[in-house]
């Protein structure tokens, strides 16, 4: 394994035009805004019903912060400081200020900036406005999106439960392949996001164990086999094994997720699982607390017997602790994983307890890697930067114009088939990396 990186790339931004961050600040950022305008708009008779007419004052404060946010966007002003006394505040507020440093005293503006900065920044702003209105503040501009994704994939959802209820209902011990076919539909689980469609439906309609075999070639790094032997390692150590999840998007990914977490308990690959959710609305599709403990009640009233059984089982998991879901105001601000130790070392300090942490989803791994201009053939372990509180595995459907750990050759050659084969969620990376350094 190569030792260091001799030159560190230059963070993903907005100013280079031929990047994603470019179309995402000019065309995506602007679209999700304004439907988060209108959610906001048309919720003011529900608002003035619940709280009065000062809830309708709140809707017309959070549209009016909102249009200005959008206008900001489009005229490329610099990122203000944050005013809503979160106790997140001074992180997002030296983060604004170090831009300032690093660039001779120069205001960081939306197109000129690194781009998780500016896109963290927007989903932080939108929940500043709502903070900042007087009934208002626990308002989830995206519940009702991230709801129905749940929703338009209830037979997928059927269709998993009853493949997880078949495989372990025999106490038989766990095989490599139904491990690998379970840890894929969680990565492909990912595709279900609701930010890089705009908020356009973007549900698993499709039985999802239906794609695998043709979709498994579009898996450039899988490092399936080297995280089945660290779990088997652990649990042959007879290890009280604890597992992490840093849960991705509501609907089918979710549910995709929960049921690969009841597979580990029941196959004794973990004996606890912690699952990390956002504290805020986030990246449209992300999960909160609230969506997490509707998802449990929505699949228990379920008229179908799997999913209802399932979700008992699930809520019973949050009782006696098998089950541990847990937020923590990092997951939410503009740092990448490298600065963890420094900015959140008591979220660092609890990751090293855990045998294995998988990262779902895009943002997460952009965060990993640190959102750099990395090639694509740098080795994985090379792009953390020293992040490594325990073994992980990043699930990852590529979503924007970042991978690496690539073999020579190969983004070239399916760049040959699709120019825009980054963009799409169609092909997806599992990588693996160990306890390097503490
Ligand atoms: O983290 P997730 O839900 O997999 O993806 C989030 C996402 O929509 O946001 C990123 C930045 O815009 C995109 O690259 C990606 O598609
Ligand atoms: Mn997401």
């Amino acid at each position: 394994m190569a030792e260091k990186v001799d030159e560190m790339p230059e963070p993903l931004s907005a100013k280079y035009v031929d990047q994603f961050a470019y179309p995402t600040v000019k065309d995506r950022l602007p679209v999700i805004l304004t439907k988060v305008i209108d959610t906001v708009y048309q919720y003011k008779n529900t608002a003035a019903e619940q709280h009065g007419e000062a809830g309708k004052e709140d809707c017309k404060f959070i549209v009016s912060k909102l249009s200005e946010l959008k206008n900001a966007i489009q005229t490329d002003k610099p990122l203000t400081v944050l005013a809503d006394g979160r106790g997140d505040v001074s992180i997002w507020n030296k983060a604004i200020q170090k831009e300032i440093d690093d660039h001779g005293n120069k205001h960081p503006s939306w197109f000129k900036s690194p781009w998780l900065l500016t896109e963290c920044y927007m989903y932080r702003k939108i929940n500043e406005s709502i903070r900042m209105s007087s009934k208002l503040q626990e308002f989830d501009p995206f519940g009702e999106q991230k709801r129905s994704a749940l929703k338009n994939s209830h037979d997928a959802c059927i269709v998993l439960a009853n493949y997880i209820h078949d495989i372990t209902k025999d106490n038989k011990d766990v095989t490599y392949e139904q491990f690998s076919k379970i840890l894929q539909i969680a990565l492909w689980g990912n595709k279900c996001d609701l930010s890089i469609s705009a908020g356009v439906e973007n549900s698993q309609n499709v039985s999802p164990l239906l794609y695998l075999n043709e979709m498994a070639s579009n898996i450039l790094v899988d490092s399936t086999q080297q995280v089945w032997q660290a779990l088997l390692e652990a649990r042959k150590n007879g290890k009280q094994t604890r597992v992490d999840i840093i849960l991705d998007n509501m609907g089918f990914e979710l549910f995709s997720d929960l049921c690969f977490a009841e597979f580990l308990l029941r196959t004794s690959l973990a004996h606890s699982i912690h699952l990390h959710y956002k504290v805020m609305p986030w990246f449209v599709s992300d999960v909160t607390r609230e969506d997490f403990l509707w998802t449990l009640q929505t699949l228990k009233d379920s008229p179908n017997e799997v999913l209802s059984k399932l979700s008992e089982t699930w809520q019973n998991r949050l009782q006696d602790e098998s089950w541990v879901i847990k937020g923590d105001d990092f997951w939410t601000t503009a740092c990448d994983f490298r600065q963890m130790k420094s900015k959140a070392p008591h979220l660092y300090d609890d990751l090293t307890s855990s045998s294995m942490c998988f990262f779902k989803g895009d943002l997460n791994y952009r965060k990993l890697v640190g959102d750099l201009n990395w090639n694509h053939t740098t080795p994985y372990e090379l792009t953390l930067g020293g992040f490594h509180p325990s073994p992980h595995c990043a699930l990852r459907t590529i979503k924007c114009d970042l991978v690496v750990g690539l073999q020579e050759g190969r983004a070239e050659e399916i760049t040959k088939l699709n120019a825009d084969w980054m963009l799409g969620g169609d092909y997806g990376v599992i990588h693996f990396c160990d306890l390097i350094e503490k």
